[in-house]
């Protein structure tokens, strides 16, 4: 398909921020971080999952806010959503604003907002795959339980953006675990892919990197994955951080440790047409073998 924006190169800063029990706190950690992004040169700037929240399924409904539709103008009663407004005008940039509890007719969602230069929001995205698992400790892992849909309910749309440069698909966390929405919004002509994320001390290890790095590969595109820093508070959910971008041809561009900080990268979406002429894979799919099985689960007696 035609290229969506001036497919010229950008800056993407990826701001790994510390959460804090006061909603107060974690929204100034991330005004500070967007402040510094701008400062080191970044166009679009991306928070991660929960940034104004801990990150557990009791404090969702209590950190929750009202987030408005595309379009809409924002509900004065949501902090959260006020400052990403604010500093989407303030520094005339792009915000791919991590992800916050959504209260909507008494259901919750775990929900991105995508704003412009101009401090409009431009989407919204709903994160489709609910984090439900439960992993058993071994003798190189710890356990690792959490069940999203307790409290979560799950988004149905998949998430386009058009953006001056290109257009960019949105994810959060879990969903990047699922190759098939990877490829659909590189289907439809998406160069850069968004997760915002907060991966875990059980899975972060073993699979945050290859992930992000695979959801490069298959798509040809730029994958990025967006973190807080770990808590220091051992009772607090641990996140993995290590904030990452890996490029279409799947090499790391950049990937921090845990802590606090702000990391800019520039991308160049020609890049991803260069590397898709030179690896065509997606004018070889072989759909008559696969398609009819794409919907099916695994067969009951494999459970
Ligand atoms: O997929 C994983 O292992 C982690 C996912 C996660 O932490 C989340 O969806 O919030």
């Amino acid at each position: 398909m035609a290229s969506v924006g001036s497919n010229g190169k950008f800056k993407i800063g990826l701001c790994q921020t510390d959460v804090s029990h006061d909603k107060k706190v974690s929204l100034a950690n991330a005004k500070a971080s967007v402040a510094e992004a701008v400062a080191k040169g970044a166009e679009l700037v991306v928070l991660g999952e929960m940034f104004s929240c801990p990150y557990a399924t009791k404090y969702f409904e209590q950190y929750g806010e009202r987030l408005p539709l595309p379009g809409q103008a924002a509900d004065e009663s949501s902090p959260s959503v006020k400052l990403l407004i604010d500093m989407a005008k303030e520094h005339k940039v792009w915000l791919i604003g991590g992800s916050l509890p959504e209260l909507v007719d008494g259901k919750v969602y775990n929900t991105c907002l995508v704003l412009n230069s101009e401090g409009d929001i431009v989407a919204k995205h709903r994160k489709a795959h609910l984090f439900d698992i439960d992993v058993a400790a071994t003798e190189t892992r710890p356990a690792m339980k959490f069940k999203e849909s307790d409290i979560l309910s799950p988004g149905e749309q998949m998430t386009l953006v058009d953006t001056p440069w290109c257009r960019i698909g949105v994810g959060i966390c879990y969903d990047v675990r699922f190759p098939e929405l990877g490829l659909a919004m590189r289907a439809e002509g998406a160069k850069v892919l968004v997760y915002p994320g907060a991966f875990n001390m059980t899975t972060g290890p073993a699979h945050y990197n290859l992930l992000t790095r695979a959801r490069a590969v298959d798509t040809q595109s730029y994958v990025v994955s967006c973190s807080p820093a770990r808590s220091k508070d051992p009772n607090d959910y641990q996140a993995w951080g290590h904030s990452q971008i890996a490029g279409p041809w799947a090499d790391m561009l950049v990937e921090a440790e845990h802590e606090p900080g702000v990391f800019v990268v520039e991308v160049d979406p020609s890049e991803c047409d260069r590397i898709r002429n030179q690896v065509p894979t997606s004018f070889q799919k072989r759909d008559d073998l696969y398609v009819p099985y794409a919907s099916k689960r695994p067969r009951t007696e494999e459970l």
